[in-house]
Formats: C-alpha cells, structure tokens, sequence
C-alpha cells in the first residue's frame, strides 16, 4: 500500500521557527496505522489532496496561550485562500445533502468557517456564544477546556426541535467545548448530526466526551 508522509512547511516568513506537527486525517473514517509518531501516515487512495495543503498552512505556535501547549493556529490558513476555500470546499461536500438546517458554530473561531458552510447548504447560522455576549434570552452549558474553563450561550427560539444540526469549530482538544455546543442544542430538542472541526489533537481523546456523535476532522494534529 501507499502512503503519504507529510512534513508539513512553515507557512509564512514571519512564522517563529518550530516543529510543525500537523498531519493529514484519514478521511471518511479510514485510518491506516503504522506510522512513527508525528508523521502523517494516510492511505493515497483514500487521501484527497486538498488536505495536504490545509495541514500544511496551519502554523504552529509552542507554548501559546502557556507553557506546554502546542498551538494550533489557523489564522495562516486564513492567509492561504487555496487553503482556505478547499477547507469549506470539503466540509460543503460533505454536507450539502445531509438535510441539515442549521450550522451552529463555536465562538470565536467556528465563527470563521461556519458562515461560509451554512450559506453553502441553505442552512441558518446560529452563533453560540461567550457568556454575556447574546442579548435576547440565552440557555447555557458551562464546560471545561485544555487551558481552563468556560461557558457557550445560545439564544432561545434560534434553533428548533425539529431542526437538523451540524457543529462546527476550528478544532476539538479534550471535546469540553464541542460537548457543551452539542448539549445546548439537543437541550431544545434539536438532532446533531454531526461535529465537524478542521483539527483534531487525538490524544487529548476529545471523541470520547461526545459518546456516538460522529466527530469529523480534516487534520491531526500533536497536542
Ligand atoms: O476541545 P476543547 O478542549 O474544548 O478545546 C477546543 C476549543 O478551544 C479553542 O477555543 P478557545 O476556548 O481557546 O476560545 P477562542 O476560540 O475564543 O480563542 C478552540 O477554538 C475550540 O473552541
Ligand atoms: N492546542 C490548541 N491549539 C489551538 N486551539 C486550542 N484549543 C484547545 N487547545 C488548542
């Protein structure tokens, strides 16, 4: 079998020097093992190639916002518009026919690629936001991250029991935010069909938080 090993480049002359550590997630489920730690290891056949670029234009910054994370910054892939457009591209694919209604997206960086997905299918675009941000009547999940804890918001009435909804943040660590978003939307009865992040840091084990909603990623990243 093939595979494709991404050492991905640093994506900007400005960028501080580093290890980048972003690989390419097997997509649609398929995960092929083997590879030495760090490494991409992807079946070509199942491997679309817009990923590599997408992996490839995320910088990462050590010890940001504190000492001993890796930061996984996707403001260089808002630089890229390849990058940035096969992004939506992928996830727009994946969704157009999936009859969802609703795109709700995390503050603040599933603010970012939210949108464009939402618009893309024909769904509405719900904001869940940082506490005291929302003026109507909000309902609440607090919940716990990689480097503290925090709380979501929704407005009530902006997202219906009969809707069908699809999750979106930039990235799911140890699944405390993507938890809480998938809570407040079922808590109005709403079905989530799916959670869907640009990456993925494995070993923080994010998955497990969510129980058996599907949890889709673009790429892997080291924690
Ligand atoms: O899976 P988790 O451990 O919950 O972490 C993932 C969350 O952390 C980051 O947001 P952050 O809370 O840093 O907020 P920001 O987007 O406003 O910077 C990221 O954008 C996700 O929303
Ligand atoms: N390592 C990380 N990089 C970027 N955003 C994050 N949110 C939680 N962990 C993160």
């Amino acid at each position: 079998m093939l595979f494709l090993r991404c050492q991905p480049r640093v994506p900007s002359a400005s960028a501080p020097p580093f290890r980048p550590r972003v690989r390419v997630a097997a997509p649609l489920g398929v995960r092929v093992t083997g590879g030495r730690r760090g490494q991409a290891v992807v079946a070509m056949a199942s491997a679309d190639a817009r990923l590599a670029g997408i992996a490839s234009s995320i910088r990462v910054i050590p010890d940001f916002p504190k000492p001993g994370i890796m930061f996984q910054d996707i403001t260089t892939l808002l630089l890229d518009p390849k990058a940035f457009r096969d992004t939506i591209d992928l996830f727009v694919e994946r969704y157009k026919d999936q009859g969802i209604t609703v795109v709700a997206g995390v503050e603040a960086r599933g603010f970012i690629f939210g949108p464009p997905i939402a618009l893309a299918i024909g769904a509405k675009f719900v904001p869940l936001r940082k506490p005291k941000k929302l003026p109507g009547e909000v309902i609440s999940e607090e919940y716990s991250l990689e480097y503290g804890t925090d709380k979501i918001e929704m407005h009530v009435g902006a997202v219906q029991a009969n809707d069908r909804a699809l999750v979106v943040d930039d990235l799911i660590a140890t699944g405390g935010t993507l938890c809480a978003a998938v809570k407040l939307i079922e808590r109005v009865g709403a079905k989530v069909v799916e959670c869907a992040c640009v990456i993925e840091l494995p070993e923080l084990k994010g998955r497990d938080k969510l129980g058996d909603r599907p949890v889709f990623v673009l790429v892997e990243a080291d924690a």
